[in-house]
């Protein structure tokens, strides 16, 4: 079907949770769906389509990065009408209240990448979070009593910073930017592009103000909460 996808038309239901890893993506469909059919392995980017409480619901890995992301996310909406895309992601943390394993809605999303700067001429655009998702992902937390923090994000291409921790961030913790990760701002645009509905969650996973991280074992459990919450977002939109 694409030079990166080979799912046939209708192989993905209408919303889609996107990792980049493609190992989250095989462990989400194997613990959290059932019936749970690969629609894609091109590349090993895998993806995969089954039910979680009776409705359909697809998992893609996205790679990382932006530049990977937009391939698959462009592919996902226009040849297979994907219509809900929800990012569920790791992401470093730049703001002292957020804990390791604390779960982030991404507002909103910053970023240094030319795939969005170069987009708007002199304009900055500023990438959002479709804000129905955004809302049923914060009473879904609440509901639930899982602890969230939504805000700014910054979706960077560079994750080696030549400066250590923080300072690699320059005035962005300053302005109230939480985590840093490498894809929701492109999504956030490609949605607005196409005028589909995006969020982004990620788990803080390693602290750039205390080096803390996160270990294993711990990760597994706390994608399970971000995860969750993610399904029970795309299962309603
Ligand atoms: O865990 P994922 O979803 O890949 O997200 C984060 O992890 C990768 C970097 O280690 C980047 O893709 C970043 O956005
Ligand atoms: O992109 C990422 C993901 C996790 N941690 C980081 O510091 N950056």
């Amino acid at each position: 079907m694409t030079p990166h996808n080979h799912a046939q038309p209708g192989d993905y239901a209408e919303a889609v949770l996107l990792p980049g890893d493609p190992l989250r993506a095989k462990w989400i469909a194997e613990t959290f769906l059932t019936d749970a059919k690969p629609v894609n392995s091109v590349r090993n980017c895998l993806g995969f389509t089954g039910t979680y409480k009776g409705k359909r619901v697809s998992v893609q890995a996205t790679g990382m990065g932006q530049p990977s992301l937009s391939i698959y996310v462009h592919e996902l909406i226009n040849s297979y009408g994907v219509k809900t895309l929800i990012r569920v992601g790791t992401c470093g943390g730049l703001n002292a209240r957020v804990k390791v394993r604390d779960v982030i809605l991404a507002q909103a999303a910053s970023t240094d990448s030319a795939i969005v700067k170069d987009r708007f001429g002199p304009y900055n655009f500023a990438p959002i979070a479709d804000f129905g998702l955004l809302r049923a992902a914060a009473e879904k937390a609440e509901a639930a009593g899982l602890k969230i923090h939504a805000g700014n994000m910054l979706s960077s291409d560079i994750f080696y910073h030549r400066e250590p921790g923080l300072e690699g961030y320059g005035l962005l913790p300053d302005h109230g930017v939480i985590g840093v990760e490498m894809e929701a701002a492109a999504l956030y645009t490609l949605a607005a592009r196409f005028g589909v509905k995006a969020l982004a969650i990620c788990t803080m996973t390693d602290c750039l103000i205390t080096g803390e991280e996160i270990s294993a074992d711990a990760r597994q459990t706390s994608l399970t909460d971000m995860v969750t919450l993610a399904l029970e977002v795309a299962i309603e939109a």
